[in-house]
């Protein structure tokens, strides 16, 4: 896969205009979990937003905070995970809602019709004991006034919307007959019923061979495309994320530390983060030894006193005077290019 900063997405058309209005604004979200073993700051003052048809990636390294942020936005977090600060503004067809705020019953109607997630795991996500065709039924009932024969009708039409072959026979399929790439694309299937308005992916392709890899990304492109749906992928793949989104947030240890176009992103990345993690991301041209790799590991997230700058015991620019400064400080290079550094590059 290649690096393939773009500055107009092949993914969507929507250009990253600050005078657009949001669909999502992530606003310094606080996520905590409670552990036997103390508490894990996983997320500290997150901030990020999205606009109506722009799909963004958000990257990383594991443990960075990618997954728990997806969770938090779709009210699906582990029990012992706490929101302890911030909001979500998310433009609704009607009005615009706080998802950290909306009670349970509300977030159910949102899920599925207005917001959709498809998790890394088709095989887990997927109910094993229903037919895949009444597991799209299931959302459009709860979300449609479609009954009857209209729901079969809409359910095969998704499937073959995501290409599945011979889509009425597969209707009655039970997930462990299909392949895992057909099992993603249900999962797709499902999350788009009700044409959503945003989709997250987290790790959309983990588990799929190269080609399927490739089918699933370029699947979720065409159909974001002709929904104009705006877009999460969450990804520890650079390359894949410069492939298909308009603009990529850079996660490390629970902080945004970066946040730009992705042409901008990788022309000039300015937190030293980014810089490293675009110098280890393989690329046809590159040979196995020019790949650095990014030493050190991530802070103890459940450590009394964790460093402002969770990155600072990795980066080779830390200047204790300067970068133990508390708060760490948040700027923005411009409208759409954000980074969270005391010296950036
Ligand atoms: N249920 C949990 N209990 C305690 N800590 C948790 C829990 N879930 C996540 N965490 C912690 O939250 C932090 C962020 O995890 P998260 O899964 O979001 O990372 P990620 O970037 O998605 O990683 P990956 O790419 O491996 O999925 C990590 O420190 C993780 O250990």
């Amino acid at each position: 896969m290649t690096l393939h900063p773009s500055s107009s997405s092949p993914l969507t058309s929507a250009a990253t205009d600050p005078a657009t209005p949001q669909l999502l604004k992530v606003e310094n979200l606080d996520v905590e979990f409670r552990t036997r073993s103390g508490t894990v700051k996983a997320l500290e003052a997150v901030n990020f937003a999205i606009q109506p048809g722009e799909t963004v990636g958000i990257v990383g390294e594991s443990g960075s905070g990618k997954s728990v942020t997806a969770f938090t936005l779709m009210g699906v977090l582990d029990r012992a995970g706490k929101v302890t600060g911030g909001s979500a503004l998310f433009q609704t067809d009607r009005v615009a809602v706080d998802l950290l705020k909306e009670p349970e019953s509300s977030l159910r109607q949102l899920r599925g019709k207005e917001l959709s997630m498809i998790f890394q795991n088709p095989r887990t996500a997927l109910n094993p004991i229903r037919k895949v065709g009444k597991q799209i039924t299931d959302v459009l009932r709860c979300h449609t006034d479609l009954s009857g024969a209209a729901l079969r009708d809409r359910a095969i039409e998704m499937l073959a919307s995501v290409r599945i072959p011979d889509p009425e026979k597969r209707y009655d399929a039970y997930p462990y007959e299909l392949s895992g790439g057909l099992c993603q694309r249900i999962m797709i299937a499902i999350a788009l019923a009700c044409s959503p308005k945003l989709l997250i992916a987290d790790e959309p392709t983990t588990g799929l061979d190269v080609t399927t890899q490739a089918t699933v990304m370029n699947l979720i492109k065409d159909l974001a495309t002709q929904q104009q749906m705006a877009a999460i992928l969450i990804t520890h793949d650079l390359a894949l994320a410069s492939e298909y989104c308009d603009r990529i947030v850079v996660m490390h240890a629970g902080h945004v530390v970066e946040s730009a176009p992705t042409h901008s992103l990788f022309q000039a990345p300015r937190h030293p983060y980014t810089a490293k993690l675009i110098a280890a991301t393989p690329e046809p041209h590159k040979a196995f030894a020019d790949l650095i790799p990014i030493t050190g590991n991530l802070p103890d997230l459940k450590a009394t006193t964790i460093p402002p700058c969770r990155f600072s015991q990795r980066c080779d620019r830390y200047d204790p005077a300067l970068c133990d400064q508390a708060p760490l400080v948040r700027e923005h290079l411009s409208p759409d290019h954000q980074v969270a550094c005391w010296k950036p590059l």
